[in-house]
């Protein structure tokens, strides 16, 4: 894998250094040794995907809240998505700020996102695969999130949503969330 710094503090870009043969390919997603030299998180409970049937469906913009804040290593398994990352932690000097990846199976691409971000993402494909290693359990009480089109985040998008849950499209500005 290769390690490289993802422009907001502690976030990566983690890239598949993929082997070929005949048959085909072979590439590590996850390697304890490997993260915990980069001073990575090394403990995930929880493998989860998501399937979204269309392009331009819009997922996010998603965390959990204190005592229960995730790192997650998001990569695409299928079509494309434009992966979002937002800096929430208000002592952190990238505070407020946002930054944006494609994730597909043809980059190899993965973003180490890590506790105190708020994650979110438009599909660039109909029928896009995402891939979640996530290092806290799941809890419903706790999930919240910020819009997506929050001013204040200013986020550029590739495109308008065309499917977006009423979820997502209320959760409430930066700052009072
Ligand atoms: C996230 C999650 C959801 N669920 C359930 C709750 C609900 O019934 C159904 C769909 O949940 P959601 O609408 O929250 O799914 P979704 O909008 O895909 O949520 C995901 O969005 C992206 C952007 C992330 O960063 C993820 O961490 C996660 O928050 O699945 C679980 O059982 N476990 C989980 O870990």
């Amino acid at each position: 894998m290769r390690f490289t710094e993802a422009g907001l503090k502690g976030a990566w870009l983690v890239d598949l250094v993929s082997t070929f043969d005949d048959r085909g390919s072979f590439a590590r997603t996850f390697c304890e040794n490997e993260f915990h030299e980069h001073g990575l998180e090394t403990r995930f409970v929880q493998h989860s995907i998501s399937t979204s049937s269309r392009l331009h469906t819009l997922r996010g913009m998603h965390f959990q809240k204190v005592p229960h804040r995730e790192v997650k290593l998001v990569s695409c398994l299928q079509g494309a998505v434009w992966d979002v990352m937002v800096d929430l932690r208000t002592d952190s000097p990238t505070y407020g700020n946002w930054a944006a990846y494609e994730l597909s199976p043809q980059n190899g691409r993965q973003l180490y996102i890590p506790r105190g971000f708020a994650h979110g993402y438009l599909t660039l494909a109909d029928d896009t695969v995402i891939s979640y290693l996530i290092s806290e359990f799941y809890c419903a009480p706790a999930a919240s999130g910020v819009r997506y089109d929050d001013p204040r985040l200013g986020i550029t998008w590739p495109a308008e949503p065309a499917v977006i849950s009423e979820r997502d499209k209320d959760w409430p500005l930066l700052g009072s969330a």
